[in-house]
């Protein structure tokens, strides 16, 4: 049996604000198996981006356990997390982050040069990444040169271009009208689908979570079902 994309068991993290320790998640179970795609809802200040920032190894400070891949990340050294993040997992943000003086091609072959692939196969993938998702006439433009659905197209590029067992995305819309928010997340998922990634999303929008395969909802620290 293949290993879960994602496990996350008992998983708490507080923060100190004032005088006061705030539990933000306090014992948050969590699988996703290869290949799924789950919403995480939750209102503001709920603890989604922590969760995330949990899962995607970024941060230290939580109890409990977290695997990706069926790997445990408190058993990793740094350098050994940084692979695992670099190989297997994929971030997009809700502002794009991409490098300003690097074209939509560029900021695509950038993460695969790191993980040691060969430039002229990360430019082809780069392109068949940006062309499926309709940027085909924009591969040399400058993220300053792209509209904001274009320029979180080139992100949704760069988190798939090392095929990622998880995607992690937080809020990867919420900067975008309506109707492009739509798209661009049907495009995300499609492809995500396509090669097979598991991917969590935190997202305000009910009507955008109903796409995935599955809704869960932090509700005072803990997972519920959406
Ligand atoms: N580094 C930190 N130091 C102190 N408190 C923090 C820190 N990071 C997050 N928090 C607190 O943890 C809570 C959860 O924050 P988080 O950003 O995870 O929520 P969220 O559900 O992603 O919210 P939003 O939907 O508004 O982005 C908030 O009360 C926040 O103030």
């Amino acid at each position: 049996m293949s290993e879960a994309a994602l496990q996350l068991a008992g998983l708490t993290r507080s923060f100190r604000q004032g005088g006061a320790e705030i539990e933000v998640l306090r014992g948050v179970d969590l699988t996703l198996q290869r290949g799924e795609i789950v919403a995480l809802l939750g209102p503001s200040g709920s603890g989604k981006s922590t969760l995330l920032q949990a899962a995607g190894l970024l941060e230290g400070g939580f109890g409990g356990r977290i695997r990706i891949d069926g790997i445990e990340a408190a058993d990793l050294a740094d350098k050994a997390r940084t692979e695992l993040r670099r190989d297997r997992l994929g971030f997009v943000y809700q502002f794009h982050h991409l490098l300003p003086d690097f074209s939509a091609v560029e900021n695509v072959v950038m993460p695969q040069l790191v993980k040691g692939v060969d430039k002229a196969a990360a430019e082809v993938r780069a392109t068949e990444l940006l062309t499926g998702l309709g940027l085909g006439a924009r591969l040399h433009h400058r993220p300053a040169q792209l509209s904001g659905g274009e320029q979180q197209r080139v992100a949704v590029a760069r988190a798939l271009a090392n095929r990622p067992v998880l995607v992690l995305a937080d809020e990867p819309t919420g900067n975008l009208d309506e109707d492009t928010a739509a798209k661009v997340l049907d495009e995300f998922l499609r492809l995500v689908r396509e090669q097979g990634s598991a991917a969590l999303v935190a997202t305000h929008n009910r009507a955008l979570a109903a796409r995935m395969d599955r809704v869960v909802r932090l509700n005072h620290g803990v997972l519920v079902a959406g």
